[in-house]
């Protein structure tokens, strides 16, 4: 493509000379540029682009694109206002505007994203249709799947992932971070869903205001003819349906109220009834929760949004094979319940922690810990929580970071004695922390394990295991307790 038709028709002045010179690819990694190549300096979180110009034009970079002025340069720099908005757009005009070509969904909120937009998935592929997943656990595009190093992949990825895809469906996870940095921009979103806010992210937001404005911001993102689904059983929810309805969007919501498009109503355990008008259609959803429900609902709505028969979607769900790390279960041969979760954040903690218990008749253990890399702020709450709904909780090791293991464990020490009701005992090994609960556990007990999911441990530990879904298994065989 013509440097000029790639920039085209952005304000900025690219040289005469240079406009028809061809590109061969873009990148904004200096390790990335190739011979031929555009490479887009962007102003980073930890390192500047602009400092690795020079190593891309040696690579052999045939032009830059960046914000800050750049003096001499053996080849054409245009200046752009903003790094992160120049790639979004050009990327989408190097790979044709492929949103243009699919039907997408994406799927924002402080939880129920994966979950929500995996039920949405597997609703699509079983009415027929192939779909591209993109989110936290991995992508999948035509079927094939790509490890997933953000939630939200940067926009040179994903206008490339939309445009190699031939799967006319494309559900994906969009992150507070990825809509502030721009990686969606010039994205067409058929359908926008909305699943809740909470605390969370605060570092990087400074408040629940701007965190709630970059969310948002997803929602003016619709084509014309697009769709907002909302879930209003939050302020949040409510709030953001109000003013999408006042500006003028078709908004669907999803809630608790007879005013809303879908309601939910109050079931025996294990059912839920989706009210729509006048009809009701009750469905048993393998996930267990409250939570669950909602992003079933969430997810009931956006199929049929978007055309799919109702009853198709419903008998979907009920055979909806569930998610790695999210709720899964373990029944140990001692008569002790397992569950790994994903849980991090105080309202995601709240919502599991509920569930177990509203199902545990024994006494419930919950081993966990704090990331050093998110928001310490939400800590305390985090421990509030637990020690609130849990019989014993057992503090451990979860991904530090730079933030050494001793400085956390003071931390984790303070916060019990503020947070923890006297519940809390500190086990730094993760795979011996969770050996132990089970230990001390008895037949009808449950254990729960929150933070990680599936994720791998980043640090050895001292079982033969590598994440808490291995030590799980491992400690499945009862020879492998100490008791
Ligand atoms: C803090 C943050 O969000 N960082 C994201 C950001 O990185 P950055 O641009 O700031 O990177 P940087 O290292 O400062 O580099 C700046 C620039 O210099 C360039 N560079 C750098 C080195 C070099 O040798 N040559 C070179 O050209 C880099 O390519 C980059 O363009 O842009 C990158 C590309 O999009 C992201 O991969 C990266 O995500 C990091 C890995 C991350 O951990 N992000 C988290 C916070 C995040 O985004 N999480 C959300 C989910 C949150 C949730 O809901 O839980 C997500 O969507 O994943
Ligand atoms: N609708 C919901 N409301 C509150 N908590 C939820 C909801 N859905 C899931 N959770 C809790 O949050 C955890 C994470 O869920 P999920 O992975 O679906 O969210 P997410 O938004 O994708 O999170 P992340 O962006 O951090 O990956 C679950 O394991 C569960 O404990």
């Amino acid at each position: 493509m013509k440097l000029k038709d790639v920039f085209h028709p952005l304000p900025v002045s690219v040289p005469a000379s240079a406009g028809d010179r061809s590109i061969r690819g873009i990148h904004f990694h200096s390790a990335k540029i190739q011979p031929g190549d555009l490479f887009v300096a962007i102003r980073g979180n930890e390192v500047d682009g602009h400092d690795f110009i020079m190593d891309a034009v040696r690579a052999g970079a045939v032009a830059v694109a960046g914000e800050k002025e750049v003096p001499d340069l053996p080849v054409p720099y245009i200046r752009v206002p903003d790094g992160r908005r120049a790639l979004a757009h050009l990327a989408a005009r190097f790979y044709g505007q492929p949103s243009d070509r699919h039907t997408v969904v994406g799927v924002t909120g402080t939880n129920g994203k994966t979950t929500t937009s995996h039920m949405l998935h597997h609703i699509l592929r079983e009415n027929g249709s192939s779909c591209t997943l993109i989110g936290t656990i991995h992508h999948r595009i035509n079927g094939v799947e790509i490890p997933a190093a953000n939630t939200t992949p940067d926009a040179l990825s994903l206008q490339k992932w939309l445009a190699e895809s031939r799967d006319p469906w494309v559900v994906m996870e969009v992150s507070s971070h990825g809509i502030v940095q721009h990686r969606t921009d010039r994205i067409g979103f058929d359908c926008a869903v909305f699943t809740n806010l909470s605390r969370e992210h605060l570092d990087y937001h400074g408040n629940m205001e701007a965190y709630f404005q970059a969310k948002k911001r997803l929602f003016s993102q619709l084509k014309p003819s697009g769709t907002a689904v909302v879930c209003t059983f939050t302020d949040w929810g409510r709030k953001l349906a109000g003013q999408l309805v006042s500006e003028g969007l078709s908004v669907r919501t999803v809630g608790e109220t007879p005013e809303d498009d879908i309601r939910i109503e109050p079931t025996d355990r294990g059912r839920l009834d989706l009210r729509e008008g006048g009809t009701v259609r009750t469905l048993s959803l393998p996930l267990p929760g409250k939570y669950n429900a909602r992003n079933a609902a969430a997810a009931y709505c956006a199929a049929t949004s978007l055309g799919v028969e109702a009853d198709r979607a419903v008998r979907a769900l009920e055979q909806f094979p569930g998610i790695p790390g999210r709720f899964e279960r373990f029944s140990h041969p001692s008569g002790v319940n397992l569950v790994v979760d994903y849980a991090h954040t105080p309202d995601g903690l709240y919502e599991f922690l509920n569930t177990i218990r509203s199902r545990c008749n024994g006494q419930l253990f919950h081993v966990f810990g704090f990331r050093g890399d998110r928001d310490p702020s939400k800590r305390g709450e985090l421990l509030s929580v637990s020690s609130r709904i849990s019989d014993r909780v057992i503090l451990t090791r979860d991904k530090l970071g730079k933030t050494p293991w001793n400085e956390m464990k003071e931390e984790m020490k303070r916060i019990a004695r503020r947070y923890g009701r006297g519940k809390v005992t500190l086990v730094e090994d993760r795979s011996l922390a969770i050996r132990q609960a089970l230990e001390e556990a008895r037949p009808g007990d449950w254990i729960t394990i929150t933070g990680k999911g599936p994720e791998p441990y980043d640090d050895p530990c001292t079982l033969p295991v590598h994440s808490d879904l291995e030590a799980v298994r491992w400690l499945m065989k009862r020879e492998h307790l100490k008791v």
